[in-house]
């Protein structure tokens, strides 16, 4: 018989009154793999989590953990889980060892493994200072060491790296990378793109309590448009040039110009714009193709497109 998925959710809804926070989802989680559930604020990302946890109980669908369903084990289904909804909790007064203590006192999982984990998550030389005292990055980290005393299967994170600075997101990256090639199961939640696609393998992405994609982080990759130029200028030719650009997006993104083709076009563009004697102000790089498609995927408006634009052609640039 084949291993039971790490998490098996199917048609899985949940209503408060006339809200569906989540609508029928069917999420599977291979044991080993990063899995993220991805999706904007409000989209059920933490609902689904809650359910899992058993914090919340699904109005219909099932969920399976490890095969364990809530319905005919009970708590057992929670046996080789840890992870935390929303920010862990500590004592202040605390050290970070004297918390992970108390709570391993609580969860009967024994201190033997304090060192081992507060070495997991880079807190070892940080162990006897008070929590209150911790930046917001390394309470998130004691929170994981916290989960991992109860040395777990599946590892639970919602938005582990909401909050942080760029170096607690890039500490906190690096912890789940390190976990997960240990052979851990770890599932988070995020609303940052850029974020799960540089960790999971597989993602959810929800809209509103819905699912708009699951699947693999390479599969979405080659469904992304490619990757938008921004073009910053003061010279209306510029407008007209690129509405009449073969093969490429145009789209008018605040004061500037978001341009999205193959590379190939883009130099060809610039080599256009500046040959017609437009001056470039700027040309950076804009949103990451991913994350486009996440916004598509996530919301209903649009960019508007460059067609609609009343812009006055002022110079004679042509291609
Ligand atoms: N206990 C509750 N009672 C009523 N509505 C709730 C409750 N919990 C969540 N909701 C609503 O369900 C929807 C989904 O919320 P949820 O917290 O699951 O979203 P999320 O994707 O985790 O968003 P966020 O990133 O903001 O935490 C939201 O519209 C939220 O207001």
């Amino acid at each position: 018989m084949s291993e039971p998925l790490a998490v098996h959710a199917v048609d899985l809804t949940k209503t408060y009154g006339p809200l569906t926070a989540v609508d029928s989802i069917t999420v599977q989680v291979a044991q080993g793999e990063v899995y993220g559930v991805l999706g904007p604020n409000g989209a059920g990302k933490t609902t689904f989590l809650r359910m899992l946890f058993g914090l919340v109980r699904p109005d219909s669908g099932t969920l399976e953990v490890f095969g364990r369903s809530w319905q005919r084990d009970g708590v057992g289904v929670l046996d080789g889980v840890a992870g935390f909804i929303e920010s862990p909790k500590f004592y202040p007064g605390l050290t970070g060892r004297r918390n992970l203590q108390l709570l391993a006192g609580l969860d009967g999982a024994g201190t033997d493994r304090i060192d081992e984990v507060l070495d997991i998550v880079d807190l070892a030389d940080r162990h006897g200072d008070k929590v209150g005292g911790y930046s917001f990055g390394m309470r998130q980290r004691l929170g994981v060491a916290a989960s991992l005393l109860r040395d777990p299967r599946l590892l639970v994170l919602d938005e582990p790296a909401n909050g942080l600075d760029p170096a607690g997101i890039r500490d906190m990256r690096a912890l789940v990378k390190r976990l997960a090639d240990s052979g851990l199961t770890v599932l988070l939640s995020s609303h940052d793109m850029g974020e799960v696609e540089q960790i999971c393998d597989d993602v959810t992405i929800m809209r509103t309590g819905s699912v708009v994609y699951h699947g693999p982080i390479a599969a979405l990759r080659e469904q992304a448009p490619a990757q938008a130029h921004r073009i910053t200028t003061t010279d209306n030719a510029a407008a007209e040039l690129l509405a009449r650009a073969q093969g490429l997006e145009v789209a008018r993104v605040e004061d500037a110009l978001a341009v999205r083709g193959s590379q190939e076009r883009i130099d060809a563009l610039v080599a256009a714009l500046v040959g017609a004697g437009i001056a470039l102000r700027g040309l950076s790089l804009d949103e990451a193709p991913l994350e486009a498609l996440f916004f598509m995927l996530t919301e209903s408006a649009p960019p508007t497109p460059i067609r609609e634009l009343d812009t006055p052609a002022t110079s004679g640039a042509h291609q």
